[in-house]
């Protein structure tokens, strides 16, 4: 049944009245914003600090009302009268969602223009109109519900057999501002037949069937039953979320820290929400999801950006990675920090004014003991050793000058101290038996004196050690970040390191501004209009102008309200360490499949990588395959299960149109026949771009992924004049043809996927069945196979 006219025109007014609304926030958002800018505050710093705070909200608040402008209305519930789903539209009340109390207030006081008029619809107590954000007309009636808002979840929640409340579901396609069609399910016979009974075209189907452009889309208007009870999932405690490949784990993971920070947002707004991703590639693909949603201060970071100051990007190989990755190493850098304090093996003498004196190792090694005593970082506890051993020596000293016929009293035990503490032969004592350290000396030392690493490591097989082996000056890799992020702990913050004081003196700061804050907004006769936290991040003065999220990024002290890890099977031992250390809440949600893991110092299973760090974690599995048609689906667990890789097999929402296709060639001929592929393939014409085209990965093994996307580009002439086809690694992201290794390709999706060799990529990875599987997995539409391949790859 078709919807009709009547009905379409209906829905188009409610969607222009939205839009005329959230135009009125942008108008009154910026007349808000000049007016701060306009205001004389005199040459008081505080009050332009206040000022440039304010101006900055106004800023902010305009830059999300653009961001949520595409798709802003999606959904329409029509509820029983009365049923709990069906009680009054409202959003949550202040202060977890300031947001909401943003819209309520902006209007409140101003000289606003007065409001489009409000269309009978969207004030009806059964209509519920579903979107990214929340709005409120002009006599502050609710106008559409946040999808967050826990009145929200009957239209993600409602089936036939549970209706909720429900008596149909909307949901309605736009393209840009206007409206294009509407599909219905319906929950309640009685409306068969009726103007709003029509059924439509299921608007799951019209996403997942969608041409990719090589940036991944919010899924707010479609989200399922079983990914909406993960989303709003309590904020407490560990959620780990199993699922195949192409089930939504990413999509559900950044849901949820949408979700996460609008239903916390006082609590998380203060200490921010991470995002862990296993590549810059990946976040690259993720990156516009967010500010979508309408969160622009979630921190996002790869692995290799985890600690404050290293940017590492470089991959060890998969044996180096595995032993840098392993519990070993936390007890090999505990030893490394311990045998940096060197008790010397015999008495030394050190000259101070002239003055010669013998000081016996027992001086030196009761100073250690007394500051290793209260379990304070090396280089805190330096200081403690520091302050024993120059007291010892000044009672050494005094009683030698005694000796000699002196008499020291108290002043003169002051200036004997003195002239020890700065005298050359004391400061060569002392550094020699307990040295300040940074973690990037004490790693490169590890990594760069083989002596010093077999005395340590003498239970250590001799090919093990030399896996470290490595020059000094070599960039860290990602296997690195961990370790200098375990050492920093163990070393604790060196005497004149000016960046982590400043940062543990802003994280004081930030509370008292806080504090101020408040008081502004109180005599600002702001309350509900602004939010404290966001307020700090505007003052020019103690808050430097930074967001809670630019702190905590730059901050390797900072501990997170929550942490979102996606393909978390890629971890480490000493990675989980390091995440554990920015979240002692343990308020973590953990997505992945632990069939897809192939790094090589991944875990087995969720319980060998999580019970050392977590006591307890809660498990949700995710079965629906939204990427994937069947026919490729089917292929790729046929090849796992002959391969004996356990999975979670998954149920494709749909069948597909195209079979698993095999192109033969071998060798030299490889590049040849996927140009001979390429050829008549559109995406090939430099000059187009993927949104048009759609997306096309080739995947070929890690060593010669380079080469052939050089072939490629060469033989396709891409460097034209406009968009270039062909783009190698993260590059190739938002181009009509990606040339990837298989572990760049995790995560991501291509309209289309063409596997060069799988046969090599099977043998030459470190776990090669799984990165086939993961490569396997990546088409919403076609898989072709080119050159040997496994048997079992391949359609019955
Ligand atoms: N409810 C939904 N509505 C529309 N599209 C969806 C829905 N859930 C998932 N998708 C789409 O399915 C595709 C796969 O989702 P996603 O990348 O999150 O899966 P994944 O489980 O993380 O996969 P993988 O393990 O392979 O990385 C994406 O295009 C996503 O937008």
């Amino acid at each position: 049944m078709r919807v009709s006219e009547r009905e379409l025109e209906r829905e188009r007014e409610v969607v222009e009245a939205l839009y005329a609304r959230l135009d009125e926030q942008r108008d009154e958002a910026a007349r808000r914003l000049s007016k701060v800018r306009a205001e004389r505050v005199g040459g008081n710093h505080q009050a332009r600090s206040e000022r440039d705070a304010f101006a900055r909200l106004h800023e902010d608040r305009l830059a999300e009302l653009r961001e949520v402008d595409a798709r802003l209305v999606f959904g329409r519930l029509l509820l029983e009268r009365g049923a709990d789903a069906g009680g009054a539209v409202d959003a949550p009340s202040a202060p977890d969602a300031p947001r909401a109390a943003v819209h309520a207030a902006s209007t409140a006081g101003t000289e606003a223009p007065p409001a489009a008029s409000t269309p009978e619809r969207l004030t009806r107590p059964e209509l519920r109109y579903i979107g990214r954000i929340g709005l409120r007309d002009a006599e502050q009636r609710a106008m559409l519900l946040d999808w967050r808002a826990p009145q929200a979840a009957a239209f993600y929640r409602a089936t036939a057999a549970e209706p909720l409340g429900v008596r149909a579901r909307r949901h309605l396609a736009l393209a840009g501002r206007e409206l294009v069609r509407i599909d219905d399910e319906v929950f309640d016979d009685t409306l068969l037949g009726g103007d709003e009974t029509v059924q439509g075209e299921g608007a799951l189907l019209a996403a997942i069937t969608a041409r990719r452009g090589g940036r991944m889309r919010d899924i707010v208007a479609t989200i399922q039953g079983e990914q909406d009870r993960i989303i709003r999932s309590e904020l407490r405690g560990a959620l780990v979320v199993q699922g195949g490949p192409g089930t939504g784990k990413t999509a559900v993971a950044l849901h949820r820290a949408a979700y996460l920070a609008y239903a916390n947002r006082e609590r998380l707004g203060r200490s921010g929400i991470l995002v862990v991703g296993p590549s810059d590639a990946f976040l690259q693909y993720v990156e516009a999801v967010l500010p979508s949603l309408g969160e622009t201060g979630v921190v996002m970071r790869s692995l290799g950006e985890l600690y404050p100051g290293v940017d590492a990007a470089a991959e060890d190989p998969p044996a180096v990675a595995r032993l840098k990755g392993s519990r070993r190493m936390a007890a090999l850098l505990a030893r490394a920090v311990k045998a940096r304090r060197i008790v010397p093996d015999g008495p030394r003498t050190i000259e101070v004014d002239g003055e010669r004196l013998t000081v016996r190792p027992e001086l030196i090694r009761t100073a250690m003991q007394k500051a290793e005593r209260r379990g304070k970082p090396h280089n805190v506890a330096r200081v403690t050793f520091v302050k024993h051993a120059l007291d010892a020596l000044t009672e050494r000293l005094a009683a030698q000058l005694v000796k000699g016929g002196a008499t020291v009293d108290d002043a003169d035990r002051k200036v004997l101290r003195e002239d020890l503490r700065t005298a050359y032969d004391v400061r060569v004592l002392l550094n020699t038996a307990w040295l300040p350290l940074s973690p990037e000396k004490l790693l490169g030392d590890l990594y760069a004196r083989p002596a010093w690493l077999a005395e340590l490591t003498r239970d250590w097989r001799e090919e093990d050690r030399a896996l470290l082996a490595r020059e000094r000056r070599a960039p860290f890799t990602v296997s690195d970040v961990p370790l200098l992020d375990e050492a920093a702990e163990l070393l604790g913050e060196m005497p004149d390191d000016r960046q982590a004081a400043r940062a543990a003196a802003d994280r004081a700061q930030h509370g008292r501004d806080l504090e101020h804050a408040r008081a502004a907004i109180a005599d600002a006769g702001a309350e509900g209009v602004v939010d404290a936290e966001r307020l700090v991040a505007g003052f020019a003065g103690g808050g430097d102008g930074r967001t809670t999220a630019e702190r905590a990024a730059a901050d390797r002290g900072w501990t997170y309200g929550h942490i979102v890890v996606d393909e978390a099977q890629e971890l480490s031992y000493m990675q989980w360490r390091l995440l554990v250390r920015r979240c002692p809440l343990r308020s973590f949600t953990i997505v992945g499949d632990i069939a897809q893991a192939s790094s090589a110092a991944s875990a087995r299973s969720w319980r060998q990588a999580l019970d050392p760090h977590f006591r307890q974690w809660r498990q949700e599995r995710l079965t629906v395959n939204y990427r994937t048609p069947a026919r490729i689906t089917r292929v790729a667990e046929r090849f796992a299960a002959a391969e004996g890789l356990a999975i979670t097999p998954t149920e494709s929402v749909r069948e597909g149109e195209h079979p698993v296709a095999r192109v033969d060639a071998a060798g030299a001929d490889l590049v040849p026949a996927l140009l001979a592929l390429l050829a008549d393939d559109p995406r090939a014409d430099a000059g187009i771009a993927a949104e048009e085209a759609g997306t096309l990965a080739v995947i070929a093994p890690a060593a010669d992924a380079d080469r052939v996307a050089a072939a490629l580009a060469e033989a396709l002439g891409t460097v034209a004049v406009g968009t270039v086809a062909v783009g190698r690694g993260s590059a190739g992201l938002g181009r009509p043809i990606a040339v990837l290794a298989p572990d760049e390709a995790k995560g991501l999706e291509f309209d289309e996927v063409v596997i060069v060799d799988a046969a090599r990529i099977l043998a030459g990875a470190a776990r090669g069945v799984s990165a086939l599987y993961v490569a396997a997995t990546r088409a919403t539409q076609r898989l072709t196979l080119l050159g040997p391949a496994p048997a079992a790859l391949a359609e019955p």
